[in-house]
């Protein structure tokens, strides 16, 4: 229950005005109870990447779970007032809000799974009131997480196996923005965080150095180094760079050898600054001619998957790789823009109609029906993913059209093994997932990452894994643009 503990008892009203809008005027048309489909995705992969990791969705259990109107909600909401000084919601609407319960079956895909544009990575069947009410709070929750796990992976794909600490939350976007984003990177790939609270909440494993201002505390680099040793013998990683690193290196190693007699074992250095490849050879040397070869190089100073990449090509001997800003905030795409959209709602007769957002830009229609997504694999390898609408069959010969280019298709050999990516959640309100381990969904991460050819992992214009819609979802798709757009008059665009 970390939302909770962090925050306060209800976060029901985290989520925007207009949800709550919207809701009393559903409840006031009598639409409320109306039952209805959505689906969370998103349209382009971040970071220019060919795969994105799927996270968020313990907290947003978390969220849906703890989803109730307290008195202190409703008497709020009361206090809203709208442009003529009236109250917003009517006290009947307050009353049907604080005796609501959540009731909407959820499927989704388990956190570290690799998700494609379209996909949808949460499904909410239930009354559209409620459905729609947690819009924004399921945004917020899985586009940010899914958004850090995806980076952190990228960053642990370019140390080529390498340990990676997460050093970012000095810098990370406010107290959530440091801890949910933690963990996230911590399933992604991230090895170990400096957040001690992030730590104790989520069980990551911590690990750290010490700062420059260390050993400026000291009259000497030397005496700062022995003084650590003596108070950490057997966990000392010493930074180097604070007046001149090969020399800072000397002194470490002068400082290690002096305690060694007394137990102390040189666990590392840090380096945080001037060229990471040259000072590491360097440092590699000096440490290796002193017989310290198990000795760790860390390094860190505004890394990134790019630039680890490069020093490793450089062939610099880090094998400790501390990484903050850029990967805690996703700098160079600071938001996953994952989407949340209506593609189902029962008449009044009770059978299902299909709704689809039009866009001038086919990336930006919306999918209709109820989507389930079916991978396909084989020899350890994932083939292609399949978007279709579960309340229609499909043909046998399964086959997929290209979300954005229907002469792009491909036809699935029968016999192919497969599996379904989205898994119920909620029932009827009822919580019927096993929440995995941090630990598991750490390791499902590796292990989906292991099956994706190494062309769609690459940064540089990555392959595009084949995620396509069904056949028959794609033709009622088209028809249904079709259909929409030939009721406008002649002229409209
Ligand atoms: N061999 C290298 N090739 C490319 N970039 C490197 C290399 N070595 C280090 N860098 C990166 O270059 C950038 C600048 O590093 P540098 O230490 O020179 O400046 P700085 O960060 O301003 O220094 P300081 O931390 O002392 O303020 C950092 O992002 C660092 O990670
Ligand atoms: O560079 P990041 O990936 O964000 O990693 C975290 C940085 O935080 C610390 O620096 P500090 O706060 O002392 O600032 P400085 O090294 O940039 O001067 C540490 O020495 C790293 O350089
Ligand atoms: O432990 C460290 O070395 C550390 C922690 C946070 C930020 N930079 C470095």
């Amino acid at each position: 229950m970390a939302l909770q503990q962090i925050y306060r008892t209800s976060l029901t009203l985290l989520t925007d005005l207009y949800q709550l809008t919207m809701a009393y005027g559903y409840w006031k048309n009598g639409m409320s109870e109306r039952e209805a489909v959505f689906h969370l995705y998103f349209r382009k992969h971040p970071f220019e990447g060919g795969y994105t990791v799927a996270a968020g969705l313990e907290h947003a259990v978390e969220y849906l779970q703890q989803l109730k109107f307290t008195e202190e909600d409703c008497s709020y909401l009361r206090s809203l007032k709208g442009s003529q000084n009236q109250p917003l919601f009517e006290e009947a609407f307050l009353d049907y809000l604080r005796h609501l319960e959540f009731t909407c079956d959820v499927d989704a895909v388990p956190e570290g799974t690799l998700v494609f544009p379209s996909e949808p990575l949460v499904r909410v069947r239930g009354p559209l009131l409620q459905a729609q009410l947690i819009e924004t709070p399921l945004l917020n929750i899985i586009n940010f997480e899914t958004l850090i796990a995806t980076k952190a992976a990228r960053i642990k794909e370019a140390t080529k196996g390498d340990q990676v600490i997460e050093f970012g939350m000095r810098r990370a976007q406010g107290i959530d923005g440091a801890l949910s984003a933690a963990r996230a990177a911590y399933l992604g790939g991230a090895d170990a965080t400096s957040n001690l609270l992030a730590g104790q909440l989520y069980n990551i494993p911590v690990r750290g150095t010490h700062a420059h201002s260390w050993v400026q505390a000291f009259d000497s680099e030397a005496e700062a180094f022995e003084a650590y040793g003596a108070a950490f013998p057997k966990d000392s990683v010493f930074l180097v760079d604070t007046y001149d690193t090969l020399e800072g290196v000397k002194q470490a190693i002068e400082v290690a050898k002096k305690l060694q007699p007394r137990g102390f074992v040189f666990g590392g250095i840090r380096l945080d600054s001037g060229d990471l490849t040259y000072l590491s050879q360097q440092a590699r040397i000096l440490l290796d001619e002193a017989g310290f070869n198990s000795t760790s190089i860390v390094a860190s100073n505004d890394l990134d998957e790019h630039l680890i990449t490069h020093l490793k090509q450089e062939g610099a001997q880090i094998n400790v790789w501390g990484v903050g800003t850029k990967m805690i905030t996703a700098y160079d795409q600071p938001a996953l823009g994952g989407v949340y959209k209506l593609a189902a709602i029962k008449n009044k007769a009770g059978e299902w109609e299909y709704k689809i957002k039009l866009s001038e830009q086919l990336v930006k229609t919306s999918n209709p029906g109820m989507l389930q997504v079916r991978r396909y694999f084989s020899q350890g390898r994932y083939l292609a993913d399949m978007i279709y609408n579960e309340l229609e069959p499909i043909p046998e010969q399964e086959q997929l059209v290209h979300p954005l280019d229907s002469t792009r298709r491909k036809i699935i050999e029968p016999g192919t093994k497969s599996k379904e990516l989205l898994v119920p959640i909620f029932r009827e309100g009822t919580l019927v997932y096993e929440l995995p381990s941090l630990a598991s969904i750490k390791m499902h991460t590796k292990q989906e990452l292991s099956q994706l050819h190494e062309s769609i992992r690459r940064y540089v214009n990555p392959h595009n894994y084949p995620a396509g819609l069904e056949e028959n979802l794609h033709q009622q798709k088209m028809d249904m643009i079709l259909k929409l757009r030939s009721t406008k008059s002649v002229g409209e665009v």
